[in-house]
């Protein structure tokens, strides 16, 4: 097997994107000095449409598909995802090679006024479009306001400050990323907001034909991780998993095993399902389908019917 000597990664252009691409760039070039690696950066459609909320117009698939298209058309080899992104199924043809280590995997507290969501008081208005967020929100802080928020990490900040929200709900791991860790004013915990299957998790999506590129991007995978993102991934596929769903899944590694969290709600919080199992590393997709399938016992199924039927009206 011949490996390549040039690369190129299809990315979006948002500051995070860029950072994501630059970022496996580096490594790589780290990993294989003779090995020359491009960006080819591409504007998605769920970067184009701002103005609706993602579950409205179709989801995650919306942030890769132009990325996969310009795989398969030969203009590049390889995109980076964050696996948050990334739908649960991925198109004929295409295969996770590698997924990275996991940056802080918890969504973020971020305000200009308040240091924690329980010292938020009623009224306060709090800003985000992910029905994960909001229906735990609502569960948890019934007294709260919920206000749509969408555009990259920037945008939602420059909202922040200029006051729209008192504060707002982002994942640590982009603003670390992006160099804002000094905008968290506290982590939250996944037992107040469970993260999103593959939430702080990088992905490297390449053609399955492309044995060169696997073989080529093995050292970036990090097993601990792939495990937890395979757990929370398979629950969610399970459960037919897209923004259209509130549904969050946390795996966390110790010692070889896996503890998989993960909770599905009605959209306005009024009934929220938990559930949670162990096992070991090597059984990642099993124990997702088994939360799932502790979730539906527990009435997930009804849950699905009655946003499925919603769905259709
Ligand atoms: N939905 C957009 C998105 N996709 C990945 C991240 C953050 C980085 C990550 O989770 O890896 C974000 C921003 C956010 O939710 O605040």
């Amino acid at each position: 097997m011949t490996q390549p000597n040039r690369l190129v990664i299809a990315t979006r252009e948002s500051p995070l994107a860029l950072w994501q691409a630059n970022h496996v760039k580096a490594r790589l070039e780290a990993l294989y000095p003779e090995l020359q690696v491009e960006l080819l950066g591409m504007t998605t459609q769920g970067d184009r449409i701002l103005d609706v909320t993602l579950n409205k117009i179709g989801g995650k698939g919306l942030f890769v598909k132009e990325l996969e298209t310009a795989i398969t058309e030969g203009r590049a080899d390889l995109a980076v995802h964050s696996m948050k992104d990334v739908p649960m199924v991925l198109p004929e043809g295409f295969t996770l090679a590698a997924i990275g280590e996991r940056e802080d995997p918890r969504d973020a507290f971020v305000s200009n006024k308040y240091d924690s969501l329980d010292q938020l008081t009623p009224g306060c208005v709090v800003g985000t479009s992910s029905l994960r967020r909001e229906s735990q929100l609502r569960a948890r802080f019934p007294h709260l306001l919920i206000k749509p928020l969408r555009g990259n990490v920037g945008t939602r900040l420059g909202k922040l400050d200029a006051g729209e929200y008192d504060a707002i709900i982002l994942a640590s791991a982009g603003l670390i990323r992006l160099g804002l860790a000094s905008r968290i004013k506290s982590a939250i915990s996944p037992g107040d907001s469970l993260p999103s299957p593959g939430q702080g998790a990088l992905g490297i999506e390449v053609r399955s034909d492309r044995a060169d590129l696997i073989s080529l991007l093995a050292p970036f995978n990090h097993a601990a991780t792939a495990a937890c993102v395979t757990a929370e991934r398979s629950l969610s596929r399970r459960l037919g998993g897209s923004c259209q769903i509130p549904l969050g899944a946390f795996a966390e590694e110790d010692d070889g095993f896996l503890r998989l969290r993960a909770f599905i709600a009605n959209p306005d919080g009024s009934d929220i399902i938990y559930a949670e199992g162990n096992g070991s590393l090597a059984a990642a997709n099993g124990l997702g389908l088994q939360v799932a399938e502790l979730l539906c016992t527990e009435g997930a199924t009804e849950i699905l019917k009655s946003l499925a039927a919603a769905a259709a009206e």
